[in-house]
């Protein structure tokens, strides 16, 4: 995908399979909304093509939901005209079940939009979404701007709906901790590639923290893929990929959790080039 000159997504080859609940992440400017946008058919890619459903998206268009970075609820209308808004524009609409979970939230019908708080608009949004029964549900960082209570209710309201359907979701988010339980598929995208695609107990089980001497770390650093290194004085740190039972007694090697992986991968931003996990388990 190109913006005039400039390339946003390039050598852009990923997918996620279908029933899983992926996250997308990366830094500012990666290409998370323009790679959202293109799979829910907002934007046409420069070339290439994307497939949602084995379908061009074009094709595809009714069983997708998209849920946009600026939750685009209108301030001055109520939360049930909202509703019905959605029912003239949605031939799959299921406004009971909309109704049933606003009322779960405590979320008052007659409450106008631009009143409610962050997390609140929220849930309207995400429940407006869920009312067109989607195949794919999309969200572009739905936990920015919430607070931790806020966050945990929003993906706890994602999950029952997982559970309930079986949709599948794609989200892109920042807060890489929220992410661990409830998705269970990442795709990293840095600077405009695909970094990192793989399902996420897998990707975390590859890698290994090992910690030893600084001035052994060279020697062991060329006899495998590491991610990033780091460590003070004495003390060397890396983050490796498959690692074969070390070596030397004076290392020691500890499991990582998804947030540390991740963060590794956005440190090297050149490491696409090694090949990348798990992606065969997608076919
Ligand atoms: N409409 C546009 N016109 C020109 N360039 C754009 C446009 N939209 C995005 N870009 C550029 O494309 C690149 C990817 O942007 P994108 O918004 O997809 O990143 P992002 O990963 O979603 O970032 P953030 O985390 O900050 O939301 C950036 O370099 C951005 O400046």
């Amino acid at each position: 995908m190109r913006y005039r000159r400039t390339w946003a997504l390039r050598d852009c080859s990923v997918a996620v399979p279908s029933g899983r609940v992926a996250a997308l992440v990366g830094p500012n400017g990666a290409g998370k909304t323009t790679l959202l946008h293109l799979a829910v058919g907002m934007l046409a890619p420069a070339t290439g093509e994307v497939r949602v459903f084995g379908r061009p998206v074009r094709e595809s268009m009714e069983r997708i939901a998209f849920l946009a970075q600026s939750k685009p609820l209108y301030a001055g209308f109520r939360v049930e005209e909202m509703l019905r808004f959605g029912r003239e524009l949605n031939p799959r609409w299921d406004g009971a079940a909309a109704r049933r979970r606003l009322a779960d939230l405590g979320i008052p019908l007659d409450r106008r939009v631009g009143r409610l708080s962050g997390g609140q608009r929220t849930q309207v949004a995400l429940t407006v979404a869920l009312a067109k029964r989607p195949d794919l549900l999309v969200l572009d960082e739905p936990l920015a701007d919430l607070d931790p209570l806020a966050r945990d209710d929003v993906m706890r309201g994602l999950m029952e709906a997982v559970a309930e359907t079986g949709l599948t979701v794609l989200l892109s988010s920042h807060v890489v901790s929220e992410l661990e339980g409830v998705c269970d598929w990442l795709v990293v995208v840095n600077g405009g590639r695909i970094q990192v695609s793989g399902d996420i107990d897998e990707l975390v089980a590859g890698h290994r923290l090992l910690t030893g001497p600084a001035e052994t770390a060279d020697a062991l650093a060329a006899r495998m893929p590491v991610v990033s290194r780091g460590g003070a004085g004495r003390q060397a740190t890396m983050l490796v990929r498959d690692a074969t039972p070390p070596l030397d007694p004076r290392w020691t090697a500890r499991p990582v959790n998804l947030e540390e992986t991740v963060l590794a991968y956005l440190r090297a931003p050149d490491l696409a080039a090694l090949p990348r996990p798990s992606l065969a388990s997608a076919r």
